[in-house]
């Protein structure tokens, strides 16, 4: 993978909010690059620009300084029709239109193409359906009538409506209960295996981590303060990843008999 081309390319990236005495810098001088193949998870603080960064990403925040580059291209030049064929993104909740049915929610970025005619519209977004693992009794459904693992199902479908090769995960997750958060993991690597995404995830939950990373960043700092492995960031000295790594929690999920080693995921 360390050979793979990389997906994104971010360099001596600054990010300041708000002006004169009230400027603030949520990131300052950060690098990374993630290649392709890479589950990149970010962690960080409460606060740390982790959410900030994805917006980079997906071109929505500009960089006060430095630049992102996502498949080549300036991120900020992502906008428009193209966006979701190059960047998919699952958002915390889901983030479905609650008045579209399952269906017109995962077709909506191909529709909003105009150029497909309906017949192809349905069967794409029925195909997107099965390969997250629904059936085509749920097309009809409304957002209300799911449960949280089937929400993030569709989301995920959504996402993928476009074939991006790159996805992002804003807490793929949270709000599952612990068989679901599985569950969804288990999709997740499919669909990676399958597809040979690239994707970066928040991720607060380090069973998810462990289940899917192949590599770690965390934010800290204003950068990524240290990336690799989960056991190797794991071993960096420093009071955020004592806490996270090895409190109580870290330690219960690492001694998980399906906390993947970065060569087996
Ligand atoms: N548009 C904005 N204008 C001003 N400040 C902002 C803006 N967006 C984010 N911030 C600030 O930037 C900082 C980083 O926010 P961000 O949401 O990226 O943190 P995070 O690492 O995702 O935190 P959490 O884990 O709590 O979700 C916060 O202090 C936030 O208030």
């Amino acid at each position: 993978m360390a050979d793979a081309p990389p997906v994104v390319e971010v360099r001596g990236l600054t990010t300041t909010f708000g002006k004169g005495q009230a400027a603030f810098s949520v990131h300052e001088n950060l690098d990374l690059t993630v290649r392709r193949g890479e589950i990149l998870s970010l962690v960080g603080g409460s606060g740390t620009g982790k959410t900030v960064l994805l917006r980079h990403l997906l071109g929505l925040t500009v960089p006060t300084r430095g630049s992102v580059t996502v498949l080549g291209r300036p991120a900020t030049q992502l906008g428009g029709e193209g966006a979701s064929a190059r960047v998919g993104m699952l958002f915390q909740q889901g983030a479905l239109f609650s008045a579209f049915s399952v269906l017109d929610n995962i077709a909506f970025a191909l529709r909003e193409l105009g150029t497909l005619p309906e017949g192809v519209i349905t069967d794409a977004a029925l195909v997107k359906l099965r390969m997250v693992g629904l059936q085509a009794e749920h097309a009809t459904r409304m957002p209300a009538d799911l449960s949280g693992g089937m929400v993030k199902r569709v989301a995920l479908a959504r996402a993928l409506i476009m074939d991006p090769p790159l996805l992002l995960l804003d807490e793929p997750t949270a709000g599952l209960d612990p068989s679901s958060s599985d569950e969804f993991c288990t999709l997740l690597r499919e669909l990676h295996a399958a597809l040979g995404l690239t994707v970066i995830m928040v991720t607060h939950d380090l069973d998810t981590l462990y289940a899917l990373s192949t590599r770690v960043a965390v934010l800290a700092e204003r950068r990524v303060l240290v990336s690799g492995t989960p056991q190797e960031v794991a071993a960096f000295e420093h009071p955020f990843i004592e806490h996270f790594f090895l409190g109580e929690r870290g330690r219960r999920a690492m001694a998980q008999p399906g906390a993947a080693s970065p060569k087996e995921a």
